[in-house]
């Protein structure tokens, strides 16, 4: 399996504050990543990196064989931030359409586009309303719906549950696992422990390093954890990397 996304030696300083060091982290097609670790612990430094949205301080970030950042890679990268980036002026739809029109999809795709995602991320009744009257979870689907957008080769979710129903949420599950299935990359932060077990790769950040990384089976094994949780505290616990 080709590896999508090589992190060799990554780190990140903003001012005088050293926020990642030394990072080395591989992916495959085909497979999901979680990103856990305590707030602070650079998890978003990281994935925006990933994302081309910023420069390591050290070291480098290969996305599909190019050095990131790089303007080819935005046809190939989905990136859902936590704050979203959306127009609250126009309506759902507008902006859908404004993204499909950035990522240059032509009409009758972008209509596919429109209503596929909207229909995954449980909008399609609520397009036309206008974003200003959307409450927070439905902007955080509306994010979602966005990321995905232009079918993207590689999907980076900055902790894209927050704010959605159980139902909506086991929802979107089922469809990470159908675009993993298709050989897709999926990378998430996450605080959530039971999405976390979900992920096929677990990376443990704390402290700017990769604490602990493993199938989240051989994380529980490797802390004799009987939960996720637990693998949690325990690994915080630990102060020397595995
Ligand atoms: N643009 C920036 N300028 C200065 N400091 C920053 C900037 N972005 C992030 N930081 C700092 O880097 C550290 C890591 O932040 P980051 O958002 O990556 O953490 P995180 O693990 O994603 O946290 P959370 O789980 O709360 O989202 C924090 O101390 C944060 O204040």
């Amino acid at each position: 399996m080709a590896e999508q996304i090589i992190i060799n030696n990554v780190s990140k300083s903003f001012g005088n504050a050293q926020v990642l060091t030394g990072i080395d982290f591989d992916m495959d097609s085909g497979r999901i990543y979680g990103f856990i670790g305590p707030s602070g612990a650079g998890k978003t430094t990281l994935v925006r990196m990933i994302a081309g949205l910023d420069y390591p301080s050290a070291g480098s970030i290969y996305v599909l064989d190019k050095v990131v950042p790089d303007r080819s890679l935005m046809q190939h990268v989905g990136f859902m931030a936590q704050s979203d980036a959306l127009y609250s002026e126009l309506t759902g739809r507008e902006n859908l359409a404004f993204y499909c029109s950035l990522y240059s999809l032509k009409k009758n795709v972008a209509k596919e586009r429109i209503a596929y995602t909207a229909g995954l991320v449980g909008l399609e009744n609520d397009l036309n309303k206008k974003v200003s009257q959307y409450s927070g979870g439905m902007k955080r689907r509306l994010s979602l719906a966005i990321a995905l957008l232009h079918n993207p080769t590689i999907i980076i979710l900055d902790e894209p549950t927050v704010g959605i129903d159980p139902e909506l949420r086991r929802s979107i599950w089922e469809e990470l696992a159908k675009l993993k299935a298709q050989g897709k990359t999926i990378i998430m932060t996450t605080h959530v422990m039971d999405e976390a077990e979900r992920c096929d790769y677990i990376a443990m950040i704390k402290d700017g390093t990769i604490l602990a990384s493993g199938t989240p089976y051989h994380l529980k094994t490797q802390y004799h954890a009987a939960s996720f949780d637990d693998v949690f505290i325990k690994a915080g616990r630990k102060q020397v990397p595995l």
